[in-house]
C-alpha cells in the first residue's frame, strides 16, 4: 500500500515553545523549520509513501517545503492541529477517494525512510493504527486505510487517547527514528544521538547542546 503522509505545521513563530531553554527566541523558528524539511525530506524518500502533503499556514514554511516536493495545504479552519489534520486529509480524499492516509508529526528530525516503510507497512494491516512517541504517551503516527477515517486525537495523552477511539497500537522494535519526536531539550539530544537529518544537524550546531559531538 502506498501511502498519502500528512504533516502538520504550525507558525514557525509559535512552533517549539518547549524548546526555548535549549533554544532562544530568535534561533527556534529556524530549528523548527530544519525538523520539518528533515522530516519531509525522509517521508518523500519513504517507498511506502506516495506523496507528501504539509498543512501549514506559514508563507516561509510553505514554499521551503514545497521545495522539497511537498503539497502545501492550507491550516484550515484555524481550530488547532486536529481539524487542520482532518481538513487535509478531506482535501486529499476529495482529490483521491481511495487514498491510504498517514498524519506524521513535523517534529521527527532523525526519522529514516526504511523504518517509516515498516510502520507503514504494518498500518497497512489495520482499519486505524497508530504509533507511541518515544515518551510512551503521545503519538507520532495515526494512519486510516482506504475508506477510513483519520480521527485525530493529538495533543495532551493521545496514546490513550488513539487506543480508546479504536485505533490499533503498532508494537515494532527498532523503529526508534519514528518515534523520536523533539519537545524538549532531552528530546533533542535524543535525536542527536539517533542521527538527524542535514538541516537540524546545521541548525543544531548553531546551539550550545552540551554533549553534543563536536563538528
Ligand atoms: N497545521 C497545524 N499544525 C499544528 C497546529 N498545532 C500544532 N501543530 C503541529 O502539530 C505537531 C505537534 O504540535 P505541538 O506539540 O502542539 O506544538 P510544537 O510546536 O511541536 O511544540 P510546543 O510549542 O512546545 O507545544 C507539530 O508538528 C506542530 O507544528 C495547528 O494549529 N495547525
Ligand atoms: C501532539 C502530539 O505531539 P507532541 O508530543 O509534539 O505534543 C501528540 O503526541 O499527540
Amino acid at each position: 500500500m502506498q501511502w498519502t503522509v500528512v504533516v502538520p505545521l504550525k507558525a514557525l513563530a509559535r512552533a517549539k515553545s518547549r524548546l526555548s531553554d535549549t533554544a532562544a527566541d530568535g534561533l527556534r523558528p529556524a530549528l523548527a523549520l530544519a525538523f520539518a524539511q528533515d522530516t519531509v525530506a525522509a517521508a518523500l524518500d519513504c517507498a511506502a509513501v506516495r506523496d507528501v502533503a504539509v498543512v501549514t499556514g506559514d508563507p516561509l514554511a510553505g514554499r521551503e517545503l514545497a521545495a522539497l516536493g511537498a503539497r502545501v495545504v492550507a491550516d484550515e479552519p484555524a481550530d488547532g492541529l486536529n481539524a487542520a489534520l482532518a481538513h487535509a486529509a478531506g482535501v486529499v480524499r476529495a482529490a483521491r477517494p481511495g487514498a491510504a492516509v498517514a498524519a506524521l508529526n513535523a517534529d521527527l528530525p532523525a526519522l529514516r525512510a526504511v523504518e517509516l516503510a515498516r510502520v507503514l507497512d504494518t498500518a497497512a494491516e489495520f482499519p486505524r493504527a497508530f504509533l507511541p512517541d518515544a515518551a510512551g504517551i503521545g503519538t507520532t503516527l495515526l494512519a486510516a486505510a482506504p475508506g477510513r477515517e483519520l480521527l485525530p486525537a493529538f495533543g495532551m495523552d493521545s496514546r490513550v487517547r488513539h487506543r480508546a477511539s479504536g485505533a490499533v497500537e503498532i508494537a515494532l522494535e527498532a523503529v526508534d527514528s519514528v518515534r523520536q519526536d523533539v519537545d524538549t531539550g532531552d528530546d533533542l539530544r535524543a535525536a542527536l544521538a539517533l542521527g538527524v537529518g542535514p538541516r537540524t544537524a546545521a541548525a543544531a550546531a548553531r546551539l550550545l547542546i552540551p554533549g553534543q559531538p563536536a563538528g
